[in-house]
């Protein structure tokens, strides 16, 4: 993993030829919906063992059939609390959950507004208590002006303080990194990697699409359909 020098505590894995392949197929446009979500369960599976390389470990005793000999936990895994934002964290965190497999986990739904204002809707939000010894994992794979993230983060924070907090996400905008970094300058972001810019829509360049979409399909807005009348 590089940390990028633009912000503090920020990194993407742009130096894993794996992670990077993973997310070239996401990338591609005629890449369906049944890869799409299979690549993004490895990609948090993958992002997830990278990022116990930066957790605390214990060292233990354990006896093999032969004889003791020492060994290691790594201890943070079992303090887990994985927010998962709907729709698109879905797969993602289904890999997660492969690495930290004891994680109480919290489900937001968040639905961003149109450009300009990007207003964020959270109706449903169901989180676990957030305890001093916990590493919260806030999953969603698109940070792109950041406001989604920013109104997740401002939630948790009522459920309690923990050791760390952690965003992980497939790509983000440097709009989007800076907007949560300005609110939230002890957060940890992790990457697969950082794209160039966002488009007047609020899209990331050159991005992926709507990860949500692109995962489970385009919904049917109702509203778009002719009033339907029921006669009693
Ligand atoms: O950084 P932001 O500008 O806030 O945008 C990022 C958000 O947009 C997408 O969700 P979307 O609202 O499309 O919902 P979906 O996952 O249900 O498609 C994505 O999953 C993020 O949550
Ligand atoms: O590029 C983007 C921006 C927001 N949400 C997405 O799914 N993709
Ligand atoms: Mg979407």
């Amino acid at each position: 993993m590089i940390e990028d020098k633009r912000w503090e505590k920020v990194y993407s894995f742009e130096d894993s030829p794996f992670i990077m392949e993973i997310l070239t197929q996401l990338r591609d446009k005629n890449t369906g919906s049944i890869a799409f979500r299979k690549g993004l369960v490895k990609l948090g599976r993958y992002m997830a063992y990278e990022i116990t390389k930066t957790m605390e470990t214990e060292t233990v005793k354990v006896e093999t059939p032969l004889e003791e000999t020492e060994g290691i936990i790594v201890k943070d895994r079992r303090n887990v609390v994985i927010v998962t934002v709907l729709r698109a964290a879905i797969p993602l965190m289904e890999g997660l959950i492969k690495v930290f497999e004891h994680a109480r986990v919290g489900i937001v739904s968040a639905v961003r507004g149109k450009a300009p204002k990007f207003e964020i809707e959270m109706d449903y939000v169901k989180i676990p208590q957030i305890k001093p010894e916990d590493t919260v994992i806030v999953a969603d794979p698109m940070i792109a002006t950041g406001s989604t993230l920013t109104k997740v983060l401002e939630e948790v924070k009522k459920y309690g303080e923990p050791k760390r907090t952690i965003i992980v996400g497939v790509l983000a905008a440097p709009e989007g990194i800076t907007k949560i970094k300005s609110k939230f300058p002890d957060v940890e972001i992790f990457v697969a990697k950082i794209d160039r810019e966002l488009d007047d829509k609020g899209y990331i360049l050159p991005g992926l699409g709507d990860a949500g979409d692109r995962a489970f399909g385009e919904p049917l807005k109702l509203t778009t359909l002719p009033q339907v009348h029921y006669i009693e």
